[in-house]
């Protein structure tokens, strides 16, 4: 039996708190099998049957990794168009992602397609395969953090495009592109609460009883 006591509960808790989505990297690299280590343990989540449909890709091609960043530049430029007035203005401002900086980066899919777990869970919520893999990308970011790795997720990026750029099967769905290195600094607020985008709202605002 294992048991956790106070004093980790505290620290699981600041760990919660202090998780951040990185986009500000330091350039210097992460130590020999970080990202596969970080891998395994996404590996522990739980998954709809135990389907397990998570797969990563480790993106080490320096021209795969620039077609990345071309990608998520065309589409944050898209995005900026989306906006007017002040909010372009506070969207041209923020930085969205560490892709450039990050030693780093790695793509997660969902594979639809496996028999694994011969499809418990998912006759009549298919989408399902897809939240196991977020619950594993959430895991990874947790460990990361406690490890002092920051994490960052991308989605300002066009699927389809990077279906192509890593030459993936059609049966893995994009689920999200993750910058992975040390955090220039450290906070307790995210960015974008910081930035004055968004702010944090309390458990009360989403939750009802029926
Ligand atoms: C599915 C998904 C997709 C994205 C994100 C998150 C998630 C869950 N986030 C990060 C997001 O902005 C961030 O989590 C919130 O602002 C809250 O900040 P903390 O994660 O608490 O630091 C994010 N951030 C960013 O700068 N560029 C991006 O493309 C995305 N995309």
């Amino acid at each position: 039996m294992v048991s956790f006591d106070d004093t980790f509960r505290r620290q699981l808790h600041e760990l919660f708190v202090w998780r951040r989505d990185v986009r500000r990297f330091r350039t210097d690299p992460l130590p020999d099998g970080t990202i596969e280590r970080l891998i395994e343990i996404a590996c522990l989540s739980p998954s709809v049957g135990l389907s397990q449909p998570w797969r990563f890709v480790i993106v080490d091609d320096e021209a795969r990794r620039r077609a990345v960043i071309d990608d998520f530049k065309a589409c944050n430029a898209d995005a900026l168009r989306s906006y007017s007035g002040e909010r372009a203005a506070k969207y041209a401002a923020l930085k969205l992602s560490g892709l450039e900086e990050a030693p780093g980066h790695l793509a997660v899919f969902a594979e639809k397609t496996d028999r694994i777990g011969a499809g418990l869970g998912r006759v009549t919520m298919p989408e399902t395969s897809e939240y196991s893999v977020v619950a594993a990308i959430c895991s990874m970011w947790l460990a990361a953090r406690a490890e002092g790795i920051g994490i960052g997720w991308v989605s300002i990026l066009n699927p389809d495009r990077i279906h192509g750029v890593l030459e993936i099967p059609d049966s893995w769905k994009f689920i999200g592109y993750l910058c992975i290195g040390y955090p220039q600094t450290e906070c307790d607020r995210p960015e974008l609460e910081q930035a004055k985008w968004e702010s944090r709202r309390g458990p009360d605002e989403f939750t009802i009883r029926r």
